[in-house]
């Protein structure tokens, strides 16, 4: 995007990062050096073009978005080495902006090819399973979180048009608990399978069962009844995007009461048309009028060509947001992550020390 360039950064403070995905995050030079190591042609070999292949330019639509995911995903899919470095060049790029605690999610059947059914991207069966990925990205992200200084902790993504793969996405969410593995979340195109199947429900009411926290992609393009479900059937405790939950009142009013934590990503939903264009018009702004509790996002910056600094910066511009707004939603972030209760209030006092105030100084 042209406001890209010429992006400053808005609030050079410590952030809390809760929606992206990891393999919306790769560096544009580590897609072509894996390539060129495994012998893997791609359709461009300079930076330049090949970023010019993998971003979204103009507002799409949420499926036509997730078919970027296409250009790439083959290269790193399948490689043990490519994927415990995504994970650990990720948290060193967070650190880079700011973030001193971010939750990264990824689907691990995508990055696998074998015991996934079917195989993801077109690969040959080779022997990296899902349970390897979740592993071999502990691991990344493990080293990244030594190497600098932030704490890093993964959310397991169920797919929405793969309802088969669910049971295995909780299993591994408990199996990587003490692994950093804090989540369960329901990704991928809302706009062709709104109601959630029976594979995902039971997931979900597994995780629940078992301590795993949840979140879910809802009201992003889909309407609102699909935060509903995600709240009231699959006990959602923070919704991803959750834009369209603003068309059914009662719904709102009462996630309000409820302190639901929304998930918002403001360039991403631009980009992929879930939102009005015009960022004067973007649902946050009256979140932040209700005094709702959100965090703001990248999503996928590599999709988007964006930086977190570009989503505050877009907030602070088109939206209103004063730098006493970025530190309550900051703090808001912080005690809706899913840490355990102790590393929570750690991290909050962090903030709050950062920001130079008292805890418990209410807005
Ligand atoms: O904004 C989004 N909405 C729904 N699904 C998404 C979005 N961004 C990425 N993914 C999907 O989540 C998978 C796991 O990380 C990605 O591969 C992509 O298919």
């Amino acid at each position: 995007m042209a406001e890209h360039l010429t992006e400053h950064i808005v609030f050079n403070k410590p952030k809390i990062e809760l929606h992206v995905h990891l393999d919306g995050a790769i560096r544009v030079e580590t897609i072509l050096d894996v390539a060129e190591r495994r012998g893997i042609t791609l359709p461009a070999c300079t930076v330049k073009e090949m970023t010019h292949i993998c971003v979204v330019h103009q507002p799409a639509t949420l499926t036509e978005f997730l078919g970027k995911f296409t250009e790439y995903m083959h290269i790193i899919a399948g490689d043990r080495e490519a994927i415990k470095r995504i994970a650990y060049e990720f948290v060193e790029d967070k650190a880079k902006e700011g973030v001193i605690y971010v939750e990264v999610r990824y689907s691990p059947h995508f990055l696998a090819n074998t015991d996934v059914e079917p195989i993801p991207w077109n690969q040959k069966e080779g022997d990296l399973s899902p349970d390897e990925v979740v592993r071999l990205v502990n691991q990344g992200l493990a080293d990244g979180e030594k190497a600098f200084n932030i704490i890093a902790r993964s959310i397991l993504c169920c797919m929405r048009h793969m309802p088969s793969w669910s049971m295995g996405v909780v299993e591994l969410c408990k199996k990587y608990k003490k692994d950093g593995v804090v989540a369960i979340d329901l990704a991928g195109d809302e706009s062709l399978n709104c109601e959630a199947y029976p594979g995902h429900r039971m997931a979900y009411e597994e995780a629940e069962r078992c301590g795993v926290h949840r979140t879910v992609h809802a009201g992003e393009v889909g309407p609102a009844s699909v935060v509903k479900e995600a709240v009231e059937v699959l006990k959602a405790e923070r919704i991803g995007h959750g834009y369209n939950t603003l068309e059914d009142q009662v719904l709102y009013k009462q996630l309000l009461e409820q302190n639901m934590h929304f998930e918002v990503c403001p360039i991403s939903s631009k980009l992929t048309g879930a939102c009005d264009p015009d960022f004067t018009k973007h649902p946050v702004i009256t979140f932040r009028k209700d005094k709702a509790n959100y965090s703001l996002n990248t999503d996928d910056p590599l999709i988007f060509n964006s930086t977190l600094h570009l989503d505050y910066s877009t907030a602070q511009k088109y939206m209103g947001f004063t730098e006493e707004e970025f530190k309550r939603l900051n703090i808001n972030s912080a005690n809706s992550s899913f840490l355990p209760e102790k590393e929570k209030k750690d991290l909050v006092n962090k903030l709050y020390e950062a920001y130079g105030m008292v805890e418990n100084t209410g807005f």
